[in-house]
């Protein structure tokens, strides 16, 4: 019972600094945007340069992420974290205390390199802590609170005002939440040391292989084609395109419109352990997983086909940001083993990198193609035909992966009790 107790609060500890750690990481990612008029300014960027710092993020990673969900199977989450975080911690220094554009653009790249193979180590190290019960819930809390680190970038220009007079400052408070992630994570490592996850695997000196990637099964294939097709959309509108979207075709100002797109990050912070709380709960998941993944296409007819208020899409959208999140990672961990758990979500990254660069480029081609502007909102029409078909098709592969692997017996299986 005592023992019980002491492994329940070993893992809410992990999970506290896992999330601490997230937070740091996502505020690093997101510093970029704040900062862009005055690299602008300052420094002479042109908006070509301020797009590659952040794009030079993924690019690597479409290859990377692989090696390192490999990397986190074989050498175990607790160090691939440490590892990882001291790799972003190097690359937000460099970016800070860059001289020039292309020791930034090196700051970002190696900020990246660690980042997306970071978020597989944390992500393994609570499925292993929580392997079967709360497994949802934990995972919702660290990545609501990794929005939060994103909602807290964007905030920064009001809540350090002072702070950004020059480029340089927000970069350092960026390097500083870096540095905590770090710490966050040496304190986890320190712990699991003392005390291994439950539902750790050995740390693997097998030799990799290439066919084992293929030897997963169909359920798990279904959901890779759900998270390409997902996040492609989600990603490539929310992040890219919806702002300028809102304010053609419906008629907001720029400040409506990045208030609109704001509140699905900040629903998000509260509905992701929400869900995940209901999921753990009611012991399902790929209904849950069904329902949020069919909401995309539901949000984006609302606002291509109708004129209903905005509130209903952004509603809509803010569900399936919440809950398409919530039960993707914890359904991956309950259907692959633990010790495949990062090549699994490494090989979901790579394409699903693959798949966000891939659909922003498709997106902006079909905007510029049909002339799309605020003298021509029909020329977001293409777009919008993509995103929609894109997203039908992500939720046909929920469909197919609730029919394939969501009965509740399945879904109940690898529960440890
Ligand atoms: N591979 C990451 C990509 C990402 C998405 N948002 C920020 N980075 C991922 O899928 N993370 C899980 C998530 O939902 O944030």
């Amino acid at each position: 019972m005592t023992s019980t107790r002491s492994n329940t609060t070993i893992a809410w500890l992990v999970c506290a600094l896992v999330a601490a750690a997230q937070f740091g990481n996502y505020y690093v990612y997101d510093s970029i945007g704040p900062v862009a008029d005055l690299l602008q300014q300052q420094r002479g960027f042109s908006d070509t340069q301020v797009g590659l710092l952040n794009a030079i993020y993924s690019l690597p990673n479409v290859v990377l992420i692989l090696v390192g969900g490999i990397l986190v199977d074989r050498f175990g989450a607790a160090r691939m974290t440490v590892l990882t975080a001291g790799v972003c911690l190097l690359g937000a220094l460099l970016t800070a205390f860059s001289p020039s554009f292309e020791v930034m653009a090196a700051g970002r790249l190696l900020f990246g390199i660690g980042a997306e193979t970071f978020g597989i180590a944390t992500m393994a190290a609570v499925a292993q802590y929580f392997a079967g019960a709360q497994v949802a819930f934990a995972m919702g809390l660290t990545l609501a609170i990794g929005r939060l680190g994103s909602f807290s970038a964007d905030m920064s220009p009001t809540w350090f005002a002072s702070a950004y007079q020059n480029w340089q400052p927000p970069l350092m408070i960026a390097a500083a939440s870096a540095a905590t992630a770090f710490a966050a994570a040496l304190v986890y490592a320190g712990i699991a040391r003392r005390h291994p996850a439950p539902g750790a695997p050995a740390p693997s000196a097998e030799r990799f292989e290439w066919r084992d990637l293929l030897h997963f099964g169909r359920a798990y294939w279904y959901l890779l084609a759900l998270c390409v097709l997902w996040y492609s959309v989600i990603l490539a509108f929310r992040s890219t395109f919806s702002i300028k979207y809102f304010q053609h075709v419906h008629g907001l100002d720029l400040a409506a419109a990045g208030a609109m797109n704001g509140y699905v990050y900040l629903a998000a912070v509260f509905a992701t352990p929400a869900f995940g709380w209901l999921c753990d709960r009611l012991r399902r998941y790929a209904p849950f997983l069904a329902f949020g993944a069919l909401l995309l296409p539901l949000a984006l007819a609302v606002l291509a086909l109708t004129h209903w208020s905005l509130w209903i899409s952004t509603v809509l959208i803010g569900i399936s940001y919440s809950l398409v999140p919530a039960v993707m990672w914890p359904l991956t961990s309950k259907l692959v083993g633990p010790e495949r758990f990062g090549t699994a979500i490494g090989l979901m990254w790579v394409a699903q990198n693959a798949g966000i660069s891939g659909a922003n480029l498709v997106a902006g081609w079909l905007n510029d193609r049909a002339a799309a502007g605020p003298q021509n909102p029909a020329g977001y029409e293409p777009m919008m035909l993509f995103f929609g078909v894109a997203s039908v098709l992500g939720a046909a592969c929920a469909a197919a992966l609730w029919l394939s692997a969501g009965d509740k017996e399945h879904e109940q299986a690898r529960r440890p009790h």
